[in-house]
């Protein structure tokens, strides 16, 4: 949906930015600390070099007990990153944080704001099915395990829309920022 663009737009204003996939990728990547666990559980998806995701995502999405004993080691970790992140920047008045599965992983209640980032359903196809490794079928389960785009619209205090151009898009998370500045000053 351009959420990691949206991310970048923030921080280019000057905005802290806690990203929960980046922490994920450090955690298994290279000597990360949750590779033993995840070997534990898949036997010969890691390596010294970190996991192997292609072979992980097909053994977790469309599995659901699967991808649970997964989330059960990867998202307390993750939250553990988020608490050092919000230690970090404490002083700061408002910082953002990146957060893929916030409804589905009830985590709405963390945040004073919640922000949703969306394009038309085609246009999210259209971006998703270029990534390397994506098939149509991948898609297909990964978006059936997702609070629907039309229920996050609902729920969001602020939609931010990137089936337009980055210019307009830019134009919008700045507007946002200026709102919120110019409401924590008064
Ligand atoms: C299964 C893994 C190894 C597959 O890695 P891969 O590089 O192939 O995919 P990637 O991480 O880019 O995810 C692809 C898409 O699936 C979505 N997705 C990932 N994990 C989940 C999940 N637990 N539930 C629903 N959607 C998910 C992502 O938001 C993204 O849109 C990886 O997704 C993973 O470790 N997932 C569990 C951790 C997690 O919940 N991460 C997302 C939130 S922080
Ligand atoms: N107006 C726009 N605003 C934001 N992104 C746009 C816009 N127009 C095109 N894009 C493109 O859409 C893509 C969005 O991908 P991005 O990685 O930001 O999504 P994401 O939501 O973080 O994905 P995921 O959570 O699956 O990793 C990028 O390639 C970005 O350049």
């Amino acid at each position: 949906m351009g959420k990691s663009a949206v991310a970048g737009m923030f921080r280019s204003l000057g905005v802290p930015v806690f990203d929960a996939d980046a922490a994920v990728h450090r955690l298994q990547g290279p000597g990360g600390r949750l590779l033993p666990a995840i070997e534990a559980l898949f036997p010969g998806t890691t390596s010294a070099a970190g996991i192997d995701r292609a072979a992980i995502g097909k053994a977790v999405f469309g599995n659901a007990p699967a991808l649970a004993a997964l989330e059960r080691i990867v998202h307390p970790a993750v939250a553990e990153e988020r608490r050092s992140f919000l230690r970090r920047h404490r002083s700061r008045p408002i910082v953002v944080l990146d957060i893929p599965l916030l409804f589905e992983k009830g985590g709405a209640d963390l945040v004073d704001l919640v922000v949703v980032v969306s394009a038309p359903a085609w246009m999210q196809r259209r971006r998703v099915l270029k990534r390397p490794g994506m098939t149509v079928e991948k898609f297909r389960r990964i978006l059936k395990l997702q609070t629907s785009d039309a229920v996050k619209r609902r729920r969001a205090d602020v939609v931010i829309e990137t089936g337009t151009t980055r210019q307009r898009t830019r134009a919008e998370v700045a507007h946002l920022v200026t709102c919120m500045r110019a409401k924590l000053r008064r």
